[in-house]
């Protein structure tokens, strides 16, 4: 009966006289911005999922999904349906809106059938409020969401320095590595200082920047073979939900690429070189430290090599913590060594590698550790005669976690066995340690094993081996 333009017209007025009583505002999140993704529309979507919103779910149907290869599951709200939300104190009304695409505009590439948006209805009053504050905090939760869901990469850098197909210097694999924290084997109170201060270090943005400080922190594993190091920088990546970039330092070749290879690291991320003193000579920067202008081409104005086609230990610590190594942030170096003793002053002196690990032979907590990963021996489950014989033995048996392990898992499908096997094998390595103790007291050569040892002692600032090892035990407790 109403011609089209009159209709137009009140229902316009309408809307206004609508507004203008309403105590609501509304604000649409379409899924497409003209052509583009409408990036905050992900957002909100992802945001919605999260376990924290999913109790103020107003609905009774919820489209749940779950990506490959991940490990958690995501809902979304179905169409047309309602969830609430506080942030604040402040609540608000979310709407997922599912409207069918009238007419196919003319576009560059497809549009999807249906039009997909989420509607957010607050208060006027709180207007400022959400527009400022809530419209942030929803797109860091959904990178945080983002960043837990995905895949995990382990990178390391393509042999010679060769590029990929889309310029990078990396090579990704996914990182499935199932070491945590638990399973780890080693001092509880040690490895509660380690999570404490990844924590701490995730937690405190704010603390580096007010100290000015890049936001990174290193870490030094050193011990023998065997005593978990790689199984703890895999604990910490899962711990935190770091990639990894494990630099493989023997296909670089010079600083420079060095420095490329870090520029290309994304933030969160855990960058290690595994056996550092085997990868470089350490102790180049002394040599070269009297020549001038060595600094300077530590830092990249040029080549402190003459030839260029090595890297230096200058650019190494560069590469740590020179100028470039903020170029990102949120990461952590972690080097590891089997042969502390071998390393560079340089490369020990605090605030370069922040926190000193000694990953050492087994211990009595490692053992209960072991027991319960390969057997699922809880506490209580072994007799106490049984643990204290372990308790007596462990310390002097030097035996290795790896070697633990290895006893375990031949032996896991009779406990008693096993655990039978482990104790000779502890004991057996304390009469052969015993033995060499009282063989090596009598050649006399007890306290100085050769000597370039004592050489390398002489010529480390803080003395000979085992004071290293004190202070730097010192330095990790506190
Ligand atoms: N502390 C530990 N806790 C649990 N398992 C361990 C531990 N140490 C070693 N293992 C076991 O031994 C294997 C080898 O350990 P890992 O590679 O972590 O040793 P590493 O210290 O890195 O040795 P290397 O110095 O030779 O690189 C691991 O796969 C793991 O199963
Ligand atoms: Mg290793």
């Amino acid at each position: 009966v109403f011609p089209p333009e009159l209709r137009f017209a009140v229902t316009k007025h309408l809307n206004r006289l609508f507004q203008l009583f309403s105590s609501f505002c509304y604000f649409d999140i379409t899924e497409i911005d003209g052509v583009n993704t409408n990036e905050l529309y992900n957002s909100v979507h992802l945001y919605l999922t999260s376990s924290s919103s999913s109790s103020s779910v107003t609905s009774n149907r919820l489209n749940l999904t779950r990506s490959t290869n991940s490990s958690s599951t995501t809902f979304t709200l179905s169409n047309n349906d309602s969830t609430l939300d506080t942030f604040n104190t402040v609540t608000v009304l979310w709407e997922h809106v599912l409207t069918q695409r009238q007419t196919q505009t003319f576009a560059w590439r497809p549009m999807p059938e249906e039009k997909r948006g989420f509607t957010l209805r607050v208060k006027k009053k709180d207007k400022g409020f959400i527009l400022n504050s809530y419209l942030d905090h929803i797109t860091e939760t959904a990178n945080e969401i983002r960043r837990k869901n995905q895949d995990r990469f382990l990178y390391t850098n393509s042999k010679g320095g060769a590029m990929d197909s889309r310029g990078l210097p990396w090579e990704p694999v996914p990182f499935k590595h199932p070491s945590t924290f638990q399973t780890l084997a080693m001092d509880l109170v040690k490895k509660r200082e380690i999570m404490e201060d990844l924590k701490d270090f995730v937690e405190c943005e704010s603390f580096y920047k007010k100290t000015g400080r890049a936001w990174k922190r290193g870490y030094l594993l050193y011990g023998p073979p065997g005593t978990g190091k790689s199984s703890m920088i895999a604990a910490m990546a899962n711990y935190l939900g770091y990639d990894i970039y494990d630099l493989e330092l023997t296909e670089v070749r010079s600083n420079s690429e060095l420095r490329k290879l870090l520029m290309k690291t994304s933030s969160k991320s855990i960058i290690v070189i595994e056996d550092i003193d085997c990868s470089i000579n350490l102790k180049n920067r002394n040599n070269k430290e009297n020549k001038p202008g060595m600094m300077l081409t530590g830092f990249g104005l040029g080549n402190d090599e003459g030839s260029g086609d090595t890297i230096t230990l200058s650019g190494l610590l560069n590469f740590t913590d020179g100028l470039w190594s903020c170029c990102g942030s949120e990461r952590i170096f972690v080097f590891t060594t089997n042969h502390i003793e071998k390393l560079d002053h340089a490369l020990l002196r605090s605030g370069r590698m922040d926190m000193h690990v000694c990953m050492s032979y087994c211990t009595f907590d490692s053992v209960k550790i072991l027991l319960r990963n390969y057997l699922g021996y809880e506490e209580g489950d072994l007799s106490d005669d049984v643990l204290k014989e372990f308790e007596r033995v462990v310390d002097k048996a030097e035996i290795t976690p790896a070697d633990v392990s290895e006893c375990l898992i031949k032996n896991r499908r009779d406990k008693e066995r096993a655990v039978r096997e482990l104790l000779v094998e502890m004991k057996r390595r304390v009469e052969k340690n015993e033995n060499n103790g009282k063989l090596r007291g009598q050649n006399g050569s007890f306290n100085v094993a050769d000597e370039e040892e004592e050489k390398r002692a002489l010529d480390s600032p803080y003395g000979d081996k085992e004071e290293i090892e004190d202070s730097i035990c010192k330095n990790s407790e506190g």
